[in-house]
């Protein structure tokens, strides 16, 4: 599973994480400004620690000692922000497609029908990004991660921005993905129901530790 204990530093925020993630979904919570988001972007590689170890699935991805930064797109971890970041240009197959060529057959985990029936995306894959709605957008968002074939999936509040009816629509698919396919989830979010729906173990983060009280 993932194990961390490293620290990364700016000129006023440091963020120190040391832990073991033992379960399926972890579920991460804390003040605006705590922390979080550097976390997750540490661990898919767009920051580097000043010092300390990451560790996925018995691969380091990171040793400052031994001087290893495995290269994001080498890591094999999706991360899903709060706004879908889809190509303009192409229609959602093509979005989804893409995703998908950039992985070598062999080591493709799921094909795009499964993923377009898990996400019940098919009425939707003739639209470009501009004619979705945000919860259709963020969906379509999810199935892309998936058929990148990722080892690890980070959520950085991924309903942010979605009303409740919206939200209401999504959870359940998030719920699906994390049922059907088994993959290690990390689910960043100001919102415990979301984490206790899930059925994710949850860990707060205060000023870039983290909070065990
Ligand atoms: N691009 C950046 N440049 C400089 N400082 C940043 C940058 N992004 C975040 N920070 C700072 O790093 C610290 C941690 O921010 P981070 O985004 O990880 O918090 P967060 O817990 O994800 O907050 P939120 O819940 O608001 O998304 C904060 O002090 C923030 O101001």
């Amino acid at each position: 599973m993932l194990s961390c204990d490293f620290q990364y530093q700016t000129l006023d925020f440091q963020l120190n994480m040391q832990l073991k993630m033992q379960d399926q979904l972890l579920g991460i919570v804390g003040a605006s400004g705590s922390g979080k988001s550097t976390f997750l972007k540490c661990l898919v590689g767009l920051l580097q620690p000043q010092q300390g170890v990451i560790e996925f699935q018995n691969q380091t991805l990171f040793d400052s000692k031994q001087h290893i930064h495995v290269p994001m797109h080498q890591r094999k971890i999706a991360l899903i922000f709060q706004n879908a970041l889809l190509f303009p240009h192409m229609n959602v197959q093509q979005n989804l497609l893409y995703a998908e060529k950039l992985v070598i057959e062999n080591e493709r985990k799921f094909n795009f029908e499964h993923i377009i029936d898990l996400l019940e995306l098919k009425p939707l894959i003739q639209r470009k990004a501009h004619q979705l709605s945000g919860g259709e957008a963020q969906r379509v968002s999810i199935g892309r991660a998936l058929l990148s074939s990722p080892n690890l999936l980070l959520l950085d509040e991924p309903l942010t921005g979605l009303d409740r009816r919206l939200k209401d629509q999504i959870l359940p698919f998030l719920n699906t993905v994390k049922e059907q396919t088994q993959l290690p989830m990390i689910y960043v979010t100001h919102h415990v129901d979301e984490i206790e729906y899930l059925q994710g173990t949850m860990l707060r983060i205060e000023h870039g530790y983290i909070d065990y009280g």
